[in-house]
């Protein structure tokens, strides 16, 4: 199969490395210190079945890739309507677009009927325009759970077992979620096709919801957000408030409250891919993993007072200069 890896960061690099070396002919789309990395020594992951140096054609050019069959885009929200316009010349007619990116997604109203469909979610898709760079039929939904560092250009460390959940938007059981699905086992990855993906991306939501802004407020990790006596009341109660929502568009969060904190805590003293993004002056996933969320619960009519407070603070705090802040 000839698949692309769009986005070459922590994620990206993981998937070329264990794609490639199960023998798909996969190529990678990257720029800068990235791409001459790649060009020059490869990717180099470590993971826990060991360290992997893996070669892989590597450009910035669409054009130069060229047709592929299946493409992961590995990019951070704010940088997908870019990522969307830069595969278009990848693209042939059934070319299978995964996009491998934290929140919740700007197709979540597309490929299903109800009340809202067809909706588009502001936060994320202001006046349609990202629903626009790409016709719904070429997506497969995704929630993955790897937990991956970019020590440096093309350099990954992942080292917790890898688990990827797919899904058609339209929550069909189809011939290709399972080929696709077969695709990512066979690197390695354990692969679980599901046929309901909103209830994957709700789960994962409310992890990141619950962690990641309020990391960044206080600099805290995993273990001490969902186990601090403080700090879990605040994350319980938005917690409870995601709950209802979720709920209320029909999803079912695979844990319950108490076993959610308690997986919360157990995550050890890691630090959040927000907080990393902070630390690092990057544009933060606020609008995919929290604006969207209280626009949807808008939409209802559910109130999220405590999650909306929690969101401002971490936009104020992000929005000061790093050095400000820390001194
Ligand atoms: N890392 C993790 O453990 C997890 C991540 N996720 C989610 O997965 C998604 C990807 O995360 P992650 O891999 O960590 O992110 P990274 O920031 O490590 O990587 C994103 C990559 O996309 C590249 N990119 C962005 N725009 C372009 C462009 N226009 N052209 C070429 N390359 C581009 C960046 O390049 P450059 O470096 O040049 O900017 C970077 O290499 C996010 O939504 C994240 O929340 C989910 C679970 C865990
Ligand atoms: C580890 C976890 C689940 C925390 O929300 C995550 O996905 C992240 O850091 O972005």
């Amino acid at each position: 199969m000839n698949i692309c890896i769009a986005g070459a960061g922590a994620i990206g690099c993981t998937l070329a490395a264990r794609l490639s070396e199960s023998g798909q002919n996969v190529k990678v789309l990257a720029r800068g210190a990235t791409l001459e990395t790649l060009k020059s020594t490869g990717i180099r992951l470590t993971d826990i079945d060991g360290e992997h140096t893996v070669k892989v054609f590597a450009s910035d050019s669409a054009e130069e890739i060229g047709p592929q069959d299946l493409i992961f885009i590995c990019c951070k929200a704010p940088a997908l309507p870019a990522m969307l316009k830069l595969i278009k010349p990848m693209l042939h007619e059934e070319t299978i677009v995964i996009p491998v990116v934290n929140g919740i997604p700007w197709w979540y109203f597309q490929g299903v009927e109800g009340r809202f469909s067809g909706d588009t979610i502001q936060a994320i898709d202001p006046e349609g325009s990202v629903s626009k760079l790409l016709p719904h039929p070429h997506l497969i939904g995704c929630v993955v759970f790897i937990t991956a560092f970019r020590n440096a250009p093309g350099v990954v460390t992942s080292t917790n077992p890898h688990l990827i959940v797919l899904g058609e938007i339209n929550h069909e059981m189809s011939d290709r979620l399972e080929q696709v699905r077969k695709v990512i086992e066979d690197a390695g990855i354990e692969a679980r096709a599901t046929d309901n993906i909103r209830d994957q991306i709700w789960t994962k939501v409310a992890a990141n919801l619950t962690s990641n802004p309020l990391s960044v407020v206080t600099k805290g990790t995993l273990e001490q957000l969902y186990s601090d006596q403080r700090l879990k009341l605040l994350v319980r109660k938005i917690l409870d408030e995601v709950m209802l929502v979720a709920a209320a568009y029909g999803a079912r969060i695979r844990f319950d409250p108490y076993t959610f904190m308690e997986l919360g805590a157990g995550m050890g003293a890691v630090k959040t891919s927000m907080l990393q993004d902070y630390e690092a002056n990057q544009t933060l996933e606020l609008d995919a993993i929290g604006y969207a969320v209280l626009e949807l619960a808008e939409k209802i009519s559910i109130p999220m007072p405590t999650t909306k407070q929690l969101l401002d603070l971490t936009h104020f705090v992000a929005s000061q200069p790093l050095s400000n802040t820390q001194s």
